[in-house]
């Protein structure tokens, strides 16, 4: 016999989750007791930041990743960073604990009542093993659902349970693997091929899906060969094709009116990898022009089950790239070279600060050009799509539900999976106090990310939309005068403030091994 513990670990261990983000409480300690070498644990100082860390480890490694969280009071603080998982399909295994059981039904201090309704509807599953010797069981469950719905999975245990000794049943999940294969029939791929080459004037729109299954490259080759221009689907948490590419258009605009307007003289709109679709602003339209036809390929069926228009296939994607490479001849194409040329950045004459172009022009000019960024600045995007010049797969990750509090510890989450390659956050002065405790995280781990946060003393999103709904007087959008470089010092990292470009470029170029945070004023802009 073994106890529920070692089994747990063992388990853990074969399936490569040695890795545990989390935040601990008494009930926590029996899990984390007795750790096998191999195992490490990274502490984030809150919740929401433990998440958003995974979050990103998970998006970047492409496997679930594992998180600790206390009980009821610290898997809530989580539940507004699960929102972004959940629509980045992050596979996280959330584990509590929870009371002795005997002491569950008197309620004593740190029940987690009704534990397994907490979470939902934002998990995919959730369970709390009947008895010690399910234990082993339910938290391989976790794992599979995790791995399979492609959605976080939360499993409560009491933590009397870890020390019970077990028998050979219990010990048995620890040889199970699952595997999911979704390859499209035969019929499913000549009725797509068909369909593709048959249109006139093919537009290919591709979601974050398309970076997470790694088919960035074979995206590119796919639009090469058809000649077909390129979308990037709307509100995109990933990027899945170059955004200087010639054949790029953009980050189709959230709305049902501006995706009409730019899918216009198409009579074919392909959407690989994204839910159909992630609109935000709301500017009512038709879906799609008259005579467009629209085709979903996705493996995330309740994107398929839930899209408004058009037709979809639940599949894994790459092969019907596969198909569409193969079956259909190249279409000819212009010589022009393959990557536009970047334009001056605006300037903001009549402000103090920088306006976002020129920093996002000084990032691509400094930082390496397989540098990974991990961005939550919500008024400057048209900004960052025309000054930044991202060529290489897992380059850009964004806040999938829009949540913020995501972006500062989920750079710490990817540069804690690719130790080899650079990693900045562009973060608005807003965005960044969601998660600022990430830094102290980043600190005492010495995770070398470039944190780069934009200083325009607004909630400068918030200031579009009110005149976008037509409420001008809000309060709540005005968040001036703070100094980011004594937060950081703070937590124990060294920090710049830049106010001009010289400023910023020397920041940027200076050399560092650990984290480094740069605060740089900038002018407001629009999203
Ligand atoms: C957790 C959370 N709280 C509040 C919001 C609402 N919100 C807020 C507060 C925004 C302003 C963020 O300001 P910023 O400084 O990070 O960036 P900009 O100044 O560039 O807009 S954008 C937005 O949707 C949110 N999305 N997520
Ligand atoms: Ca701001």
């Amino acid at each position: 016999t073994t106890t529920a513990r070692r089994i747990a670990h063992e388990f853990l261990e074969r399936h490569g989750l040695t890795t545990i983000f989390g935040n601990p409480g008494s009930n926590e300690l029996p899990f984390l007791a007795e750790l096998p070498a191999g195992f490490r644990y990274i502490l984030g100082l809150h919740e929401g930041a433990v998440v958003a860390m995974a979050d990103g480890y998970a998006q970047a490694l492409g496997r679930p990743a594992l998180v600790n969280l206390h009980s009821a009071t610290g898997s809530g603080n989580a539940l507004g960073a699960l929102t972004n998982a959940v629509a980045s399909r992050a596979p996280l295994v959330l584990t509590a604990g929870q009371q002795v059981r005997s002491a569950m039904g008197i309620e004593a201090v740190l029940t987690n009542v009704d534990a397994t309704q907490l979470m939902r509807p934002l998990v995919g599953w959730s369970g709390e093993p009947s008895c010690a010797a399910d234990v082993p069981r339910s938290l391989a469950q976790a794992v599979f659902e995790a791995q399979l719905q492609r959605r976080p999975a939360y499993l409560s245990v009491p933590y009397d349970d870890w020390s019970v000794e077990l028998d050979a049943n219990a010990v048995a999940v620890t040889d199970r693997s699952v595997r999911l294969g979704q390859q499209p029939s035969e019929a499913q791929l000549a009725d797509l091929v068909a369909a593709v080459a048959a249109a006139r004037n093919p537009a290919l729109v591709l979601g974050g899906d398309i970076d997470a299954a790694g088919l960035f490259e074979r995206a590119v080759a796919l639009a090469e060969h058809l000649e077909s221009p390129v979308w990037q689907a709307p509100s995109p948490h990933r990027l899945s094709f170059p955004n200087r590419h010639r054949l790029f258009r953009g980050v189709l605009p959230a709305s049902i009116a501006a995706v009409e307007r730019a899918m216009s003289g198409h009579d074919l709109v392909l959407v690989s990898g994204a839910p159909v679709f992630r609109y935000h602003q709301h500017e009512p339209g038709r879906y799609l022009p008259e005579g467009t036809r629209l085709i979903q390929v996705t493996d995330d069926a309740g994107a398929a089950a839930r899209a408004p228009v058009g037709t979809a296939l639940v599949a894994d994607v790459a092969p019907v790239f596969e198909a569409l490479l193969h079956r259909i001849p190249a279409r000819a194409s212009d010589n022009a070279a393959r990557f536009l040329a970047n334009p001056e950045p605006a300037t903001a004459a009549e402000h103090s600060g920088l306006h976002p172009e020129q920093v996002f022009a000084a990032l691509r000019e400094t930082q390496p050009a397989e540098t990974c960024y991990v961005v939550e600045s919500t008024s400057t995007n048209a900004a960052w799509w025309r000054q930044i010049d991202l060529r290489e797969p897992g380059s850009y990750f964004w806040p999938a539900a829009g949540g913020l509090g995501f972006g500062l510890p989920a750079a710490v989450g990817v540069a804690l999976a690719l130790p080899e390659r650079p990693v900045a956050a562009v973060i608005g002065d807003g965005s960044a106090n969601y998660g600022i405790t990430a830094l102290w995280t980043a600190a005492r781990y010495r995770v070398p990310v470039t944190f780069v946060i934009l200083r325009n003393g607004t909630y400068g999103a918030l200031e579009w939309f009110a005149e976008l709904l037509g409420t001008p007087d809000v309060p709540g959008t005005d968040i001036g005068g703070i100094d980011f470089t004594a937060l950081a010092a703070g937590y124990g990292v060294p920090a710049t403030a830049a106010t001009d470009l010289d400023g910023l470029r020397a920041a940027l170029r200076s050399p560092t091994d650990g984290p480094r945070l740069i605060q740089v004023d900038t002018a407001p802009t629009r999203p």
